[in-house]
């Protein structure tokens, strides 16, 4: 089976690294390239600013950028993925859902919506079927599903693993890469020989959005994990991978044997992009480190360490490359996973 799929933003960070997944995947074929008016009409590779350290397929840099318009695609695409600046996916992702098609959107916009379905396939795939209260209440042909943050996405597949000992009270703190704000998004001078200790909206994703996705589906509408969480974010100069680190309080007792047993027993999904294994945790109490493990699974396994017992409750470390696993990884992943529930 082949399933023609396009990217819109796809001259940006994320739509490279989207590009880059999509070469050679064994059912997605890419067919409709979309950026901003300033690029529309040119080929790929002279509208696109690449970033990637491996060259633009050669059938990709001579496709033309269409624009960012239901009309300006042909009718035989089946998916579309979204990695569009949030304010602008939030103005032009209706039209293509009205329009009938299906979008695995990276965006931040939406990802709250009681009817928006916001999935992490290895953890709550069952999220999906919010797609036919969003078809009810909005009248749309097409279908809509959101990734996580990629802060969120780091953390929560660890705190799905331990919620069987039930999740009271989770901190976390973040070390996150540069690429995370894009590629002008922090200046050397601001970074370089620096920490900033803020990154705009970060915490409130984090806090809302895990509870989102571990919480109860019930086929009309999803409860909100109980667990309080709290987020400090904060901006290092490393390229890529957020590292994490974690304190989770149970209601039920657990050693550090039993929790890494926990993480490392999380199944990854049957689906292309999945690894086998979800999570890999270390012996080793200074891993993970981003420059050593972001890459672990093709940049979409989760790498997790240093657990250990404290008075505070459970304290681990976590990482995840934020551009894959955290952005168009997570995004292609749910397009496999709409084409494995037979939405597309
Ligand atoms: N960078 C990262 O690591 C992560 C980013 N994200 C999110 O993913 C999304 C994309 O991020 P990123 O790739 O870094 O952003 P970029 O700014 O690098 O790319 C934005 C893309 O959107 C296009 N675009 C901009 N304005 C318009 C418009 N008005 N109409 C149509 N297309 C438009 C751009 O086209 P053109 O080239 O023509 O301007 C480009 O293709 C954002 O929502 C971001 O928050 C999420 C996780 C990680
Ligand atoms: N804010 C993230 C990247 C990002 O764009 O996140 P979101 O997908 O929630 O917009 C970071 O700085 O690392």
């Amino acid at each position: 089976m082949t399933v023609r799929v396009g990217i819109l933003g796809a001259t940006g960070a994320v739509g490279q690294r989207f590009i880059k997944l999509l070469t050679n995947h064994d059912t997605f074929e890419l067919a409709a390239l979309t950026a901003s008016e300033s690029s529309v009409g040119k080929q790929y590779s002279n509208a696109a600013k690449w970033r990637i350290n491996t060259p633009i397929p050669e059938n990709i840099g001579s496709m033309t950028v269409k624009s960012t318009t239901p009309d300006a695609i042909s009718d035989d695409i089946d998916l579309l993925f979204s990695s569009l600046p949030s304010d602008v996916a939030a103005d032009v992702e209706p039209a293509f859902l009205e329009a009938g098609y299906v979008v695995s959107s990276n965006s931040s916009n939406d990802r709250m919506s009681a009817d928006i379905p916001l999935t992490i396939p290895e953890i709550n795939p069952g999220h999906l079927d919010l797609i036919e209260v969003q078809r009810d209440n909005r009248g749309w042909d097409g279908a809509l599903v959101k990734n996580p943050n990629c802060s969120t996405i780091t953390m929560v597949p660890t705190l799905a693993a331990l919620d069987q000992f039930g999740l009271e009270t989770v901190s976390v703190s973040t070390l996150q890469a540069v690429s995370g704000a894009g590629y002008s998004g922090v200046t050397s001078m601001e970074i370089i020989d620096n920490t900033i200790p803020y990154i705009g909206g970060e915490e409130p994703k984090m806090q809302q959005e895990s509870r989102k996705l571990l919480g109860e589906f019930d086929g009309a509408s999803v409860s909100l994990h109980e667990m309080d969480v709290a987020a400090s974010c904060n901006r290092i100069p490393t390229l890529d991978g957020h590292l994490e680190n974690v304190f989770a309080e149970t209601t039920a007792d657990v050693s550090a044997e039993e929790a890494i047993d926990a993480m490392e027993s999380v199944p990854g999904a049957d689906l292309p992009s999945s690894p086998d294994q979800l999570i890999h945790v270390f012996d080793d109490p200074s891993r993970p480190q981003p420059r050593l493990d972001r890459e672990r699974g093709n940049g979409m396994q989760i790498s997790a360490g240093g657990v250990t017992v404290t008075d505070a409750g459970l304290k681990y470390n976590c990482l995840a490359h934020n551009t894959i696993r955290g952005a168009a990884g997570a995004s292609l992943l749910n397009g496999e996973l709409l084409v494995d529930a037979g939405w597309v």
